[in-house]
């Protein structure tokens, strides 16, 4: 197993926001968090990478690779984060520096990862724009992230996440804030991506139709708790919560249901 989350708790200012979440993503895996707007999926994912805000405690296991990460230090998992585990937020924007040239912050993901020259991680800059399908990747890292749409912006985010190659991914509601087109085109990338690295994937959202193209495992969190978890097919085909036929309900596009009216 690359991860296993094991009875995690978080709490924040004694309240447990997230309650007793287990699950395991076994190498090369893709799961996807699933729940409505408040069930804890970002704390979850946070709790993981050693992110939570200040006041925000996290009991019970998180393990990869075998390693306990809850109670690591913040140096040790700043560089399991820079090496090992990439991340993608929601907003593009927090996750890129503002007065810096695109290809300056992916050249600076790719020297924490090597120790590569600054002429070779300004080249390999242009690789990696080029893997994400940014247009006229020489230019593209020429410019600052005002400069570039919100889908460019996820995908430079998502170059910069990847340069150091990790073998996990977490992904926060990355496709959240675009136009649905671009949701598509990022959600397909992701996925081929994933895919040819063998990168195990954590993947939040809300929308179950999100989590049907890009998961193959689903675990549905209400007010902090596991209250299903289970293969997508098996989520889309016989829900067992209340919650997750919501979901369904709620999906932005029709989901393929395997035996269902589609
Ligand atoms: N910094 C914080 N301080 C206090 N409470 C917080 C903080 N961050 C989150 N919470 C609370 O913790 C609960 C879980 O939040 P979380 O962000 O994990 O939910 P989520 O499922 O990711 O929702 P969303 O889809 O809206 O991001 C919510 O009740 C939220 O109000």
């Amino acid at each position: 197993m690359s991860l296993e989350v094991d009875g995690l708790r978080v709490e924040i200012d004694g309240r447990a926001v997230v309650d007793g979440v287990s699950f395991v993503v076994p190498e090369g895996a893709r799961l996807g968090l699933i729940g409505e707007s408040g069930s804890g999926k970002s704390l979850t994912a946070l709790a993981i990478l050693g992110l939570l805000p200040d006041g925000a405690r996290a009991t019970g296991s998180v393990r990869w690779r075998g390693r306990e990460l809850i109670g690591l230090t913040d140096r040790d998992l700043a560089r399991l984060r820079g090496d090992e585990i990439g991340i993608v937020f929601q907003e593009p924007r927090t996750a890129l520096n503002p007065i810096r040239t695109i290809g300056r912050q992916i050249a600076e993901s790719v020297r924490i990862h090597e120790s590569a020259s600054r002429p070779e991680a300004a080249a390999r800059a242009v690789d990696e724009a080029r893997r994400v399908a940014l247009a006229d990747p020489e230019r593209i890292v020429a410019r600052y992230p005002h400069q570039l749409s919100g889908g460019q912006r996820q995908r430079a985010a998502i170059a910069m996440a990847l340069a150091c190659r990790p073998d996990l991914l977490i992904a926060d509601e990355p496709t959240t804030a675009l136009d649905v087109t671009i949701q598509a085109e990022i959600l397909d990338l992701l996925l081929s991506l994933v895919e040819d690295d063998g990168m195990s994937l954590v993947f939040i959202t809300h929308d179950l139709a999100v989590l049907a193209q890009i998961a193959t495992h689903g675990v549905v969190l209400e007010n902090g708790r596991v209250v299903e978890s289970a293969p997508v097919a098996d989520l889309l085909s016989h829900p067992s919560s209340e919650i997750t036929r919501g979901l369904l309900r709620d999906a932005t596009a029709t989901v393929w249901r395997p035996g269902g009216e589609g």
